[in-house]
């Protein structure tokens, strides 16, 4: 096992529902990695995150290590509280009637939604992230009465209330308006800045969402990785053109970042 991998996955088939969705899959990202993960809706993304975080598991015969851990071997509840998974889906598996606050402070225990009294340190760790996120005007809000862009930000403050080794970004910015989106990608890109021994792990179906900070990643397809690399040569016309079967240009704008066009 190579213990400066945060992810390496070898030989990966993932069977849900009796049909296999990712096939052979090796993936290796190195700790502090910064890697994106573009794919069109089914192309096995999630199936990717839940086999990462021990929730799918492959047939035998593959190797899943995350952080040093060989899944089999591990106790993966420990682990899960190293990583840091932030899905604007999340929100429909829990106790929907807890408040922003609540949520926020459920990082604590890796749980969603809030299971004992939290102490009063726990509490201002809790709104000064709420505060950097602009979501204190949440705190007393039930997550079901959210807005999605809310939601977003709260389970987002919720994943960096513990100091997460991994960090997995699940389409964090499907719901968000253009504003939000901003909003959020600025402060992604801050967290890559600020926090460079977190291995992150940026999750889209929309290529003008991957920040430079992105310097790898992949494009699955079909549960397929059909391209990995750096991000300039993934990240190519005549890749992505084939890759979605619709002839795109790309523009690059001041900061780096690619808009996808039709031509
Ligand atoms: N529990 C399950 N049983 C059967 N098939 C499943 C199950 N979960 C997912 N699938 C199938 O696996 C494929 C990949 O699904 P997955 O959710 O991983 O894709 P995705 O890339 O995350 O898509 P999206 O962007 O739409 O969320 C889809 O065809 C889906 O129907």
């Amino acid at each position: 096992m190579n213990t400066e991998l945060a992810i390496d996955i070898k030989h990966a088939n993932v069977f849900l529902g009796g049909r296999e969705i990712i096939h052979d899959l090796n993936w290796q990202v190195a700790k502090g990695g910064r890697c994106f993960i573009l794919g069109a809706n089914g192309a096995g993304k999630t199936t990717l995150v839940k086999t990462m975080m021990g929730y799918a598991w492959p047939k035998f015969g593959a190797t899943v290590d995350v952080l040093g851990n060989r899944f089999g071997q591990t106790n993966l509840v420990e682990l899960r509280k190293k990583i840091a998974w932030v899905s604007p889906f999340m929100s429909q598996f829990t106790n929907t009637e807890s408040t922003g606050l609540e949520m926020v402070l459920s990082g604590f225990d890796g749980t969603l939604g809030l299971t004992r009294k939290a102490t009063a340190e726990e509490v201002d760790t809790a709104k000064a992230l709420m505060e950097r996120f602009r979501c204190a005007h949440l705190i007393d809000q039930e997550i079901f009465t959210m807005s999605s862009g809310e939601q977003v930000k709260i389970m987002i403050a919720r994943a960096l209330l513990t100091k997460p080794e991994l960090v997995i970004l699940d389409e964090p910015s499907v719901y968000l308006d253009m504003a939000g989106r901003e909003f959020l990608l600025e402060e992604i890109r801050q967290i890559a800045e600020k926090l460079p021994e977190v291995t992150i792990i940026f999750i889209t179906q929309r290529i003008e969402d991957i920040l430079p900070v992105f310097n790898e990643g992949m494009i699955l397809a079909k549960g397929r990785i059909v391209e990995y690399g750096d991000r300039e040569t993934v990240l190519r016309e005549e890749v992505l053109s084939a890759a979605y079967g619709l002839p795109i240009k790309l523009w690059k704008n001041k900061s780096g970042r690619f808009w996808a066009m039709l031509e």
